[in-house]
C-alpha cells in the first residue's frame, strides 16, 4: 500500500550515509549548475552545493574529494563578477569548470576570456582530445550543449586545449594538477556523453567509487521528515501530480498517520475533470484526502511584491487582480501566495494552530532553480517563480515551518523514487502540470508588444525565410542581411539558400511575448512564425527553428502556424485576461489535444505537452476592419529527462505527422479558435511552458 500508516525502521541504510564519498559543486549561478548534483547522484556520487566562495579550509575541512564549478549568467571579466578564493585551486583536489567555471578557471592562472565573443545556445559538435582524462573512451567527434557569449582567449600557462569547437575554445586542461575546463555543459542531456565525461572525472580525477544509492537517499528523506515534524502535524498540498504524491507517501511512511493532513485545492486552472480524477485516484490508493474549491479566491486574488526584486523585504507594490493581470510573474505570485493563504484557512477551520501546523510541499530542485532561491543557488537569474517558491512561501520556509524531502530531487529521481514506494506506474509516469495550472498557459494582453526593434526583426525573419530570393535580389552591403552573415557559417548559409528554394514559406513576427532561458538568464522576447501554402516540410522548419533565435537574439521562441499562410505584421491582439470563458476555450483544447494523444499511444514518447492560449487572431479581413476577437492554440510537445534543457517533439522523427496534424485540425474546431501553432523551440532558449 503506498500511503502506508506505519514509521518505517530508520534502518542501518543511514549509518552508510555518512561515510560516503562527496564532491563540492561551487555555485556560480547557472541554471544547470543544480543539475549537477542530479547528474552526479546519477554516478552514486553524493554531491553538496555551496556558494562559489566557499573557503578552501571548509572545502578541506569537510573531506571533498574534488571540486565541480557550475555556469553562471555572469563574465568573469565583469566587475560585479560573483566572488571566490583562488586558494580552491591549489588545495591539490581535482577540480572541473563548466562554462562559467572553466573561464574562471583559465582567468585565475593568467588567461584570458572575451566577451560577447557570439552567442551559441544549443547543441554543437566538437572536436575532442580522447587521451585527456575527461573524453577517454569517447570518439573525437562529441554533440554538446553550449550556450555562453564569452570564449576563452588566451589558454593560461600550463594548461592545453583538449576540444574546440570550431574557432572556440571548447576545453582546456592541467592534467598534472588535476585541473579541467569544459566551455559546454556536460550536465545536461544535450550533451550527449556527458555523464561518461562525469564520471571519468569522478572516478579517475577524484577516486570516487559510486556508493551513494537511492536507498540511502530515501533514509535521508524519512529523517529529515521526523526531525522536522516531530509529533506536529503536517499539512501537505497534494496536485495530483507525482511529486505531491511521493511527498505524501513519505511522510506516511516516516510519521503516524493522523499527523498527516492531505489536502487538494481546485484554484479554477485545472484541466478539465481534473480534481475529481485526483480526488479518485488518491483516495483509492488510501490517502485521506480534503478537497478545497478555491477558484474565487485566486481569480480574485492579489498579492504584495517587492518594488526592487533584489530587496525581497523591501518597499512592496500591489498587484492587479489574477483576472485582470497581464504580468506572467505577478500571476504566478499571486497564485503561490493564495495557495498559503487557503493552506492557512484549511488549518484555521480545524481548529489548528498554524504556528503548530507545518507545510510540505512536492517541491523539486528546477522549482527552485528557476525561481533563484537561495536554497538552490546564490547568483542565479529568476527564470520564473515558481508557485511554490514566492516571497510568502520563503517567508514561511524561514520560520522553519516548511517540509519539502524532495527539494534536492528532480524529477526523474522522484518517479524511481516513488516506484520503490509502490505509487502506481500510472501516477508515477504522469505528465508534470504545474501548480498555476492554465493560469500559465494563456498569454494575456491588452495591446500589442511593438517594440522598438519589431519591425526590423520582422523584416529580418522575411529575409531568412526567404534567403534564397534575398540572396538573389540583395547584392549589395546591407546590414541586416550582414546580421545573417555574422551569425551564421557558410554552410548553414549555403543550407538556408537551398532549404528556402525548395520550400516556400512566410513568417511574421507575433506581437507577443514568450518567457525563455538563455545563457542561463531569463528572457521575455518575441515569437517568430512560419507558415506556408505547401503541408509543413519539419526538417527545414525545425533547421530555421534553431538559427533564427541565434540572428535574432530578440526571438526566443518559433513556431510554426497552421493554415493559409500569414506574412503581414499582426496589428493588434485580443484582449485577453484570465476569465472563465478563456479558461473554458483553452481547457476544451487542451482536452482534445490530450485526447488526440491518448488515443495516439505516443503519451509516453512525451514529457510534458502543454497547450497554450494565445491572444492572436488571424486572417481578418484588412479592409472590413474586422476587430481581433478570436484566439489562437500553441501544441507544444517537450522530451526531456530533468526539465533543465529538452526538445520539441519533431512530427515525422519522434512522433507521427499525422498525430500533430490530427490534432490541429481537432483544436481548430473549438469555437472562439482562429488558428493552431506548433512550438518547435528547444529549451535553451524557449523553457517548457510559454511563461
Ligand atoms: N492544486 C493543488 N492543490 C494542492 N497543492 C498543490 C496544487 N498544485 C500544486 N500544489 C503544490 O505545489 C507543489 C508543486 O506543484 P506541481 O504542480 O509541481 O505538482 P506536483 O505534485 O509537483 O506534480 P507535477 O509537478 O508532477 O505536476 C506540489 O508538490 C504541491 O505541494
Ligand atoms: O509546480 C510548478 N509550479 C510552477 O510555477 C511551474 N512553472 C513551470 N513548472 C513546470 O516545471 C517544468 C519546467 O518548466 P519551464 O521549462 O517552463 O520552467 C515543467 O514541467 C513545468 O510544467 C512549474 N511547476
Ligand atoms: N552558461 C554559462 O556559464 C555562460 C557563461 C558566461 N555568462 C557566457 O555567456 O559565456
Ligand atoms: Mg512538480
Amino acid at each position: 500500500m503506498a500511503f502506508c500508516n506505519g514509521k518505517a525502521a530508520a534502518g542501518d541504510a543511514l549509518s552508510q550515509v555518512e561515510d560516503l564519498e562527496k564532491v563540492i559543486i561551487l555555485d556560480a549561478g547557472a541554471q544547470y549548475g543544480k543539475v549537477i548534483d542530479r547528474k552526479v547522484r546519477e554516478l552514486c556520487v553524493d554531491s553538496e552545493i555551496l556558494p562559489l566562495d566557499t573557503s578552501p579550509e571548509k572545502i578541506k575541512a569537510a573531506g571533498y574529494r574534488g571540486i565541480i564549478i557550475s555556469g553562471g549568467p555572469m563574465c568573469v571579466n565583469d566587475e560585479d563578477a560573483p566572488s571566490y578564493d583562488p586558494g580552491i585551486f591549489s588545495m591539490g583536489l581535482p577540480v572541473l569548470g563548466i562554462c562559467y567555471g572553466m573561464q574562471m578557471l583559465n582567468s585565475t592562472f593568467g588567461g584570458s576570456v572575451q566577451g560577447n565573443t557570439g552567442r551559441e545556445d544549443g547543441q554543437f559538435t566538437i572536436t575532442v582530445e580522447n587521451s585527456a582524462l575527461p573524453f577517454k573512451g569517447l570518439k573525437k567527434e562529441q554533440k554538446v550543449l553550449l550556450t555562453h557569449g564569452d570564449s576563452v582567449d588566451k589558454v593560461a600557462d600550463g594548461f592545453k586545449v583538449i576540444a574546440k569547437s570550431g574557432n572556440i575554445v571548447a576545453a582546456i586542461a592541467d592534467e598534472k594538477r588535476r585541473l579541467y575546463g569544459v566551455q559546454f555543459h556536460p550536465e545536461v542531456d544535450l550533451t550527449e556523453n556527458g555523464q561518461q565525461m562525469l564520471k571519468n572525472f569522478l572516478f579517475q580525477a577524484c577516486g570516487c567509487h559510486g556508493t551513494y544509492t537511492m536507498n540511502c537517499r530515501e533514509t535521508g528523506c524519512i529523517q529529515e521528515i521526523r526531525e522536522i515534524v516531530g509529533k506536529h502535524k503536517v499539512l501537505v498540498l497534494v496536485s495530483g501530480g507525482v511529486d505531491s504524491a511521493v511527498c505524501a507517501a513519505l511522510l506516511h511512511k516516516a510519521l503516524d498517520k493522523d499527523q498527516v493532513i492531505a489536502v487538494h485545492i481546485d484554484n479554477g486552472f485545472m484541466r478539465k475533470n481534473e480534481s475529481q480524477m485526483v480526488y479518485e485516484s488518491l483516495t483509492r490508493l488510501g490517502l485521506d484526502l480534503k478537497m478545497v474549491n478555491a477558484a474565487h479566491q485566486f481569480y480574485n486574488g492579489k498579492t504584495h511584491v517587492p518594488i526592487n526584486k533584489a530587496d525581497p523585504k523591501g518597499k512592496k507594490r500591489i498587484t492587479e487582480q489574477l483576472n485582470r493581470t497581464t504580468n506572467p510573474e505577478d500571476k504566478r505570485r499571486i497564485i503561490g501566495d493564495t495557495f498559503m493563504k487557503v493552506a492557512d484557512e484549511v488549518i484555521s477551520e480545524m481548529n489548528l494552530n498554524p504556528e503548530e501546523v507545518f507545510l510540505a510541499q512536492g517541491t523539486l530542485r528546477p522549482d527552485l532553480i528557476e525561481s533563484a532561491s537561495s536554497l538552490a543557488s546564490k547568483n542565479a537569474d529568476a527564470i520564473k517563480t515558481h508557485h511554490n517558491d514566492t516571497n510568502l512561501v520563503r517567508e514561511l520556509r524561514d520560520k522553519g515551518r516548511v517540509v519539502e524531502p524532495l527539494k534536492d530531487f528532480h524529477k526523474d529521481e522522484v518517479r524511481a523514487l516513488g516506484r520503490d514506494l509502490g505509487l502506481p506506474q500510472d501516477l508515477v509516469q504522469r505528465h508534470p502540470f504545474p501548480g498555476p495550472g492554465l493560469a500559465i498557459r494563456v498569454i494575456c494582453a491588452d495591446e500589442p508588444y511593438h517594440c522598438d526593434d519589431y519591425n526590423e526583426t520582422h523584416t529580418i525573419l522575411r529575409l531568412i525565410v526567404k534567403f534564397a530570393d534575398t540572396l538573389e535580389k540583395v547584392n549589395y552591403p546591407h546590414a541586416l542581411l550582414q546580421r545573417i552573415k555574422n551569425s551564421t557559417t557558410e554552410e548553414e548559409r549555403s543550407m538556408l539558400a537551398s532549404m528556402t528554394r525548395q520550400h516556400p514559406m512566410m513568417s511574421t513576427l507575433l506581437p507577443i511575448k514568450s518567457v525563455g532561458v538563455q545563457g542561463d538568464a531569463r528572457t521575455y522576447s518575441y515569437v517568430a512564425a512560419i507558415s506556408s501554402s505547401e503541408p509543413p516540410h519539419w526538417p527545414t522548419l525545425f533547421k530555421l527553428a534553431k538559427i533564427i533565435p541565434r540572428i535574432c537574439g530578440c526571438v526566443n521562441r518559433v513556431v510554426f502556424l497552421f493554415g493559409d499562410p500569414i506574412k503581414e505584421i499582426i496589428p493588434d491582439v485580443t484582449p485577453t485576461f484570465l476569465t472563465t470563458g478563456v479558461l473554458s476555450t483553452l481547457r476544451q483544447a487542451d482536452h482534445i489535444a490530450k485526447k488526440v494523444l491518448l488515443e495516439s499511444g505516443h503519451m509516453k514518447t512525451l514529457s510534458q505537452m502543454p497547450i497554450i492560449m494565445v491572444p492572436l487572431h488571424f486572417g481578418r479581413d484588412a479592409i472590413l476592419r474586422q476587430a481581433s476577437c478570436q484566439r489562437s492554440v500553441v501544441i507544444r510537445t517537450f522530451i526531456t529527462n530533468d526539465f533543465m534543457t529538452g526538445i520539441p517533439a519533431v512530427p515525422g522523427d519522434h512522433i507521427p505527422v499525422e498525430l500533430v496534424s490530427k490534432m490541429a485540425e481537432e483544436i481548430e474546431k473549438v469555437p472562439g479558435v482562429s488558428r493552431v501553432m506548433y512550438d518547435m523551440t528547444a529549451k535553451p532558449p524557449g523553457t517548457t511552458e510559454w511563461e
